[in-house]
């Protein structure tokens, strides 16, 4: 396994960019009103370290931005691997699709939800109170699914991913098949939620076996897991599917949901691990992949 907390992760098929010296600020826009920094900061695409160049791709990784907004430097593509909003309304999600809408020079920017996007998940009202969702709930995720499918933000460059399963081709010509999941371990109250393995099989064996890049909002588990305390709260059947063979096309697997767990690491099999969380102090992951 390669990890690196200072300099990039060298392999010959991937380079790995965790510390390196862009400003990392973000803005707080949350509808409180509320600025973390001074108003004339404004969040910008950076040069990072230098694109390989021809016959790379160059991935951009962030994650549980939570309706902040962030500096992050240039690139291909763009993943973010979810808790999009603070607390999951509608309002919260559109400033975040703003966002990632508004950043310029990406080819695509893929998008899944995590457990704070409650306004994404169609069936968050009716799972926790006793099977009856209010009538705002369904607006709400009806007007959130129109916001981040609709014509303006798909001009934009911007795909979003729920159990689902994107080809997407570079301006090189390389086709890349990806594969995103909102789903998390159940902790607390949060959308995308699964209680139990069973629940976690059925949703982890819809990945398609060609999968090369891989987006979920769950750590695997003891892979960039671990919380303050110590725990290990990544999904232990998402790691066995890793474990399994079965994605043996997996180049690259980015998520977030445990801030403090924020780097990469490569697996002997050669698959990236990423926790590319930036709430805590993580600064976006850049990840180039040889064609
Ligand atoms: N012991 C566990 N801690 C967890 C788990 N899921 C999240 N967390 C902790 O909360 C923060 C924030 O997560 P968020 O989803 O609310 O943004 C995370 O960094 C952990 O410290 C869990 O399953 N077990
Ligand atoms: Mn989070
Ligand atoms: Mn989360």
């Amino acid at each position: 396994m390669h990890t690196s907390s200072q300099g990039p992760i060298v392999t010959p098929r991937t380079r790995i960019h965790t510390n390196y010296s862009v400003p990392s600020r973000k803005k707080t826009i949350t509808d409180m009103g509320e600025l973390s920094l001074s108003d004339a900061y404004t969040p910008k695409l950076v040069d990072g370290p230098p694109h390989p160049g021809k016959g790379w791709t160059r991935f951009v990784c962030i994650s549980d931005t939570h309706s902040n907004i962030y500096t992050v430097p240039k690139g291909d593509v763009l993943l973010h691997a979810g808790d999009l909003s603070s607390w999951g309304s509608k309002a919260q999600l559109k400033q975040t699709v703003d966002w990632i809408a508004s950043l310029e020079g990406f080819q695509v920017k893929i998008l899944v939800g995590g457990n704070h996007d409650l306004c994404l998940d169609g069936n968050w009202g009716t799972s926790y109170s006793g099977g009856s969702g209010t009538s705002y709930e369904e607006q709400e995720h009806e007007e959130a699914m129109a916001l981040i499918t609709s014509e303006e933000v798909l001009e934009k460059g911007v795909r979003y991913l729920c159990h689902e399963q994107l080809d997407f081709t570079t301006k090189e010509g390389r086709k890349w098949v990806i594969y995103g999941s909102p789903a998390a371990p159940v902790y607390a109250l949060g959308a995308f939620q699964y209680k139990n393995s069973k629940e976690a099989e059925e949703i982890y064996q819809c990945i398609p076996d060609d999968a090369e890049i891989l987006l979920t909002h769950t750590p695997p588990h003891n892979i960039l897991d671990k919380t303050r305390k110590g725990k290990a709260a990544g999904c232990q059947v998402l790691k066995s599917v890793l474990d399994s063979g079965r994605l043996r096309k997996l180049r690259l697997h980015v998520f977030g949901h445990i801030h403090e767990a924020h780097g990469a690491e490569v697996r002997k099999n050669g698959t990236a691990e990423v926790n590319a969380a930036v709430a805590w102090g993580g600064q976006p992951i850049i990840v180039d992949l040889k064609n």
